[in-house]
């Protein structure tokens, strides 16, 4: 926990973000399993939507976020609201550095990047090329529409093991994530709430929050 805390620090985050961090673990090792994560709900997701490059889906981001809780915390909540973009914003001074760097600390503490990429943007873009240099277990959304070609560097980047691209509507969500999760990323939340169940109380650990 404290060399999670040091690391935030030496990386200037803000006192928003520090609010947000998942945790605290009850110790380092501890910290390191996708499985614990899962249990102590810090399982982190990192979800990338369109802001600048278009706001048409944004109601659709915040519906996939809510299935995505299912499976951890999303670090990006905001993607989908605008409400709680303003208010990051605000905490980051407006200021497009510390935007830049503030989600750059959180992909690369994420446990797992998903994106829907119809609505074209630069900064999703560039933001799953990141994940890929940072070896991230990546899932692309698509829904295939004649006006928003997907980019051949998103589709083409597609190799069915850590970067999936899948082309989508919106009643195949929850097959889509739950394979993900369960098959790529390697977490199951039934199992490991199974398992919680059984043994000690989660929410105890990270002061009464749950999945
Ligand atoms: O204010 C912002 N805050 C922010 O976190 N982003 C990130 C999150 C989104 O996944 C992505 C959207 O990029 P763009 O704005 O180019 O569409 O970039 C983007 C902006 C605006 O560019």
């Amino acid at each position: 926990m404290f060399q999670r805390l040091i690391y935030y620090f030496q990386n200037d985050y803000s006192k928003y973000q520090l609010s947000r961090l998942p945790g605290p673990y009850p110790s380092e090792e501890q910290s390191l399993t996708a499985d614990f994560d899962l249990k102590y709900n810090m399982f982190t997701i990192y979800f990338c939507g369109s802001i600048r490059g278009g706001r048409q889906d944004a109601d659709l981001y915040q519906r996939i976020i809510k299935k995505l809780k299912k499976y951890g915390k999303v670090l990006t909540e905001f993607v989908g609201s605008d409400e709680l973009m303003g208010e990051l914003d605000a905490t980051l001074d407006n200021d497009e550095v510390k935007i830049h760097n503030n989600d750059i600390g959180w992909l690369s503490t994420s446990s797992a990047v998903v994106a829907e990429v119809t609505q074209p943007s630069l900064g999703v873009g560039y933001e799953l090329g990141r994940a890929v240099a940072m070896d991230k277990k990546v899932l692309c959304l698509y829904r295939p529409q004649p006006d928003k070609l997907l980019s051949a560097m998103i589709r083409g980047a597609n190799n069915d093991k850590n970067f999936l691209c899948r082309d989508y509507e919106e009643s195949e969500l929850d097959t889509l994530l739950e394979n993900f999760f369960q098959t790529i990323v390697g977490i199951n939340p039934e199992a490991a709430q199974d398992e919680a169940s059984n043994g000690a109380n989660p929410s105890e650990a990270v002061g009464g929050e749950t999945l």
